[in-house]
């Protein structure tokens, strides 16, 4: 039988391909990222990433069993202490110190995102909230895979830490994320099965935008009297 994640898998092929192939991605491969493209994404990363610990903590309050509430805390622990190393790099490369990128307001393609998952995670069930969250780990999973098999980097590559830290991911948080759905997914009915897949396909379109985003250095167009506060 076909892993009901392999299906949505399927599903957003095309996106994950579209993905592989965007010149911020591209530009990870081949060193040619700018300075600002750099700090654009880690400052909206960093609250990004803030948000996906919330959704983790939601969906903590919405387990039934003390093994998932386990992996939920060891993953918080992991963004908090581990997934600072690929932004490190980035800040190292840029020439800037990371806590100078700390708490700046949401644009708006990192906006929808975290809004999307969040307003998932709320209304839903532990099974809306890990189809909602699959694509952040498991396309950094693959974009990391695929960009060692096809650069092999070497230490003097600027993005060597980066493609390292998300090409070890492989066999960790996604499989693991993917198992739960899947178990869960036996018993549920084609018409729930079709909600999982558009909160999937939403974040894996959002993933995608989340990388022009940073590109284009995306902003809102137009700003506020106020300085606005951060990401939340
Ligand atoms: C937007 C985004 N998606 C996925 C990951 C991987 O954790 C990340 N750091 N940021």
């Amino acid at each position: 039988m076909t892993r009901f994640s392999e299906e949505l898998r399927r599903e957003a092929d095309p996106i994950y391909r579209a993905i592989f192939d965007h010149p911020f991605v591209r530009g990870i491969a081949d060193g040619t990222l700018r300075k600002e493209q750099l700090i654009h994404y880690v400052k909206q990363d960093f609250e990004y990433l803030n948000a996906y610990i919330r959704l983790y903590g939601i969906a903590i309050s919405k387990c039934d069993s003390r093994d998932t509430m386990a992996l939920f805390n060891e993953q918080i622990s992991f963004i908090l202490h581990s997934e600072t190393h690929p932004h490190n790099n980035f800040c190292s490369v840029a020439g800037v110190s990371y806590e100078q990128l700390q708490g700046y307001p949401l644009a708006p393609s990192a906006n929808h995102y975290v809004r999307h998952m969040l307003s998932v995670a709320h209304a839903g069930t532990l099974e809306d909230i890990l189809a909602a969250m699959l694509p952040c780990p498991w396309t950094y999973t693959e974009i990391g895979a695929k960009l060692l098999a096809e650069v092999k980097p070497d230490r003097s590559h600027p993005f060597y830490d980066w493609m390292h830290f998300y090409g070890s991911f492989e066999g960790g948080i996604t499989e693991k994320m993917r198992l739960l759905l899947d178990e869960r997914a036996e018993s549920l009915s084609p018409d729930r099965k079709k909600r999982l897949t558009e909160h999937f396909v939403a974040s894996c379109r959002l993933e995608y935008m989340f990388w022009d985003m940073a590109y284009t250095l995306e902003e809102w167009p137009v700003s506020a009297a106020q300085t606005e506060g951060a990401g939340r």
